[in-house]
């Protein structure tokens, strides 16, 4: 991590125990320092070179150049017959013109035929195209015997001849460092006879939700608790993301669970993720877990809800983000501190750009802090779900983008422009 952000870490934390101390709310980061931060403490991302089918999902972190021309020779679009098309330019249905058949190429067979005037040659798709042929007529233009045949159409030079290099040239840019490598690209890469791709490694993360409510699916609801739904969106968000899960565990609110848990995670993850426990009840142990683990706490606080609980330390190296319990704030929060990371190299398909969309619909924004609410936009605008509370599961389905609200408390005009980040 570099030296500054420690320092700004550093100076926040020493802050924040100065106000403890003196029993003041301890001051929160604004969510931009949070990034920053957040950012600065993540590791380098390492490359990797394998076979290029093994690279599916991982994104390219060099850019890859065709090795060989394609089509490699100039070949034919059609079943028919290659000519020259000016011996033709008078053909039609009523005046057939009737050329020599001198020859057959089939595809994967080398000609070394060389067309005369008023000469043709019998060619199927994707055969090699004999030299001095600029056409090619489809057969149900032509009637034909084994020795000549008769043209009913005037093609023209270059119809149905595909010149070699009509897809790309060796030496030709074909993806360039940060595309995501997908079936498209593999089959691009493949036809130019490149083996293996250098992508980024895919980042390791340890996903751990705390809280005795939780439980898994396996059995009936017992009363007082809940399913555990952070756990597999933060599994499956990482996924999405590129990045392998190695470990989820749930620790309920037990101090030495969690720190085990925390430990376990060190030894494989590059990123540790907690959700709950950071806010300020009994049971909101994370603080004290990460001080007993002597970890050098970045922030704890955010000015921004949902989140405002968000706490980032580094343990022995390894960052840990712990993110507030309710299912949006965690949603939220990993979209805008870890989302921008995880997407940063990434150039095409989860690019995390602001964007400013129209607001198709009054927006009523109460709390004086920066505001984030999930929504749905198209070329149009955005949509925003009439009820917006932080334990609110249902409305995430469909969404596909957050509302950053700035400061302050005011009433959003339908029509308005507002930020949004794709999710
Ligand atoms: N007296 C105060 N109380 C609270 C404050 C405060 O400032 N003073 N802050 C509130 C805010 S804001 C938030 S956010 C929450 C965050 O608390 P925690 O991060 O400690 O989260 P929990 O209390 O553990 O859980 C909050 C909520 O989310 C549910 N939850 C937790 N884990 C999961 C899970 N894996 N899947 C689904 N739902 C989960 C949990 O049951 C709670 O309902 O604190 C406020 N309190
Ligand atoms: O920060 Mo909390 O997530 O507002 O509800």
């Amino acid at each position: 991590m570099e030296d500054s952000a420690w320092d700004a870490g550093n100076a926040i934390i020493r802050s924040a125990h100065l106000e403890r101390r003196h029993k003041v709310r301890p001051s929160r980061v604004t969510l931009e320092q949070a990034q920053e931060l957040f950012k600065t403490c993540m590791p380098v991302r390492k490359k990797e070179e394998k076979q290029s089918a093994d690279c599916l999902e991982q994104i390219l972190a060099k850019p890859v150049y065709a090795a060989v021309t394609q089509p490699p020779f100039p070949r034919s679009a059609m079943d028919g017959f290659a000519l020259r098309s000016r011996d033709i330019c008078r053909a039609d249905m009523q005046h057939p013109v009737t050329l020599e058949v001198t020859g057959c190429v089939c595809a994967g067979q080398k000609t070394e035929l060389v067309l005369k005037p008023y000469q043709a040659v019998r060619i199927m798709t994707g055969s090699m195209i004999p030299e001095g042929a600029d056409c090619v007529v489809k057969q149900e233009d032509a009637e034909w015997d084994e020795r000549a045949v008769r043209i009913y159409h005037n093609a023209k030079p270059g119809e149905n001849y595909c010149p070699a290099g009509e897809d790309f040239s060796a030496g030709d840019l074909l993806a360039e460092a940060g595309t995501l490598v997908d079936s498209y690209l593999l089959a691009a890469v493949t036809a130019t006879g490149v083996r293996n791709l250098t992508v980024y490694k895919r980042l390791k993360a340890a996903v751990i939700t705390t809280g005795d409510e939780l439980q898994n699916t396996e059995t009936p609801l017992q009363p007082g608790k809940i399913y555990d739904a952070n756990g597999i969106w933060l599994c499956t968000r990482l996924r999405e993301m590129d990045c392998e899960v190695v470990r989820y565990q749930t620790a309920g609110d037990d101090q030495n669970k969690i720190a085990d848990e925390i430990r376990e995670a060190w030894k494989e993850a590059d990123l540790i993720l907690t959700t709950g426990g950071v806010s300020v009840g009994e049971k909101d142990l994370l603080p004290g877990v990460i001080e007993n683990l002597t970890g050098n706490v970045l922030f704890h606080g955010i000015q921004v809800k949902p989140g405002m609980p968000t706490m980032l330390s580094v343990v022995k190296g390894t960052p840990v983000l712990s993110l507030s319990g309710n299912p949006f704030a965690v949603e939220a929060l990993f979209e805008v501190l870890a989302g921008g990371y995880l997407t940063d190299m990434e150039a095409s398909r989860y690019l995390q750009k602001n964007q400013m969309k129209i607001l198709k619909q009054t927006f009523v924004k109460t709390g004086k802090m920066k505001r984030i609410v999930k929504g749905r936009c198209d070329e149009s605008g955005v949509y925003l779900p009439q009820i917006q509370k932080n334990g609110q599961l249902k409305n995430g389905i469909g969404s596909n983008c957050l509302v950053i609200f700035p400061e302050g408390e005011r009433t959003y005009a339908e029509g308005e422009a507002v930020r949004v980040i794709r999710i």
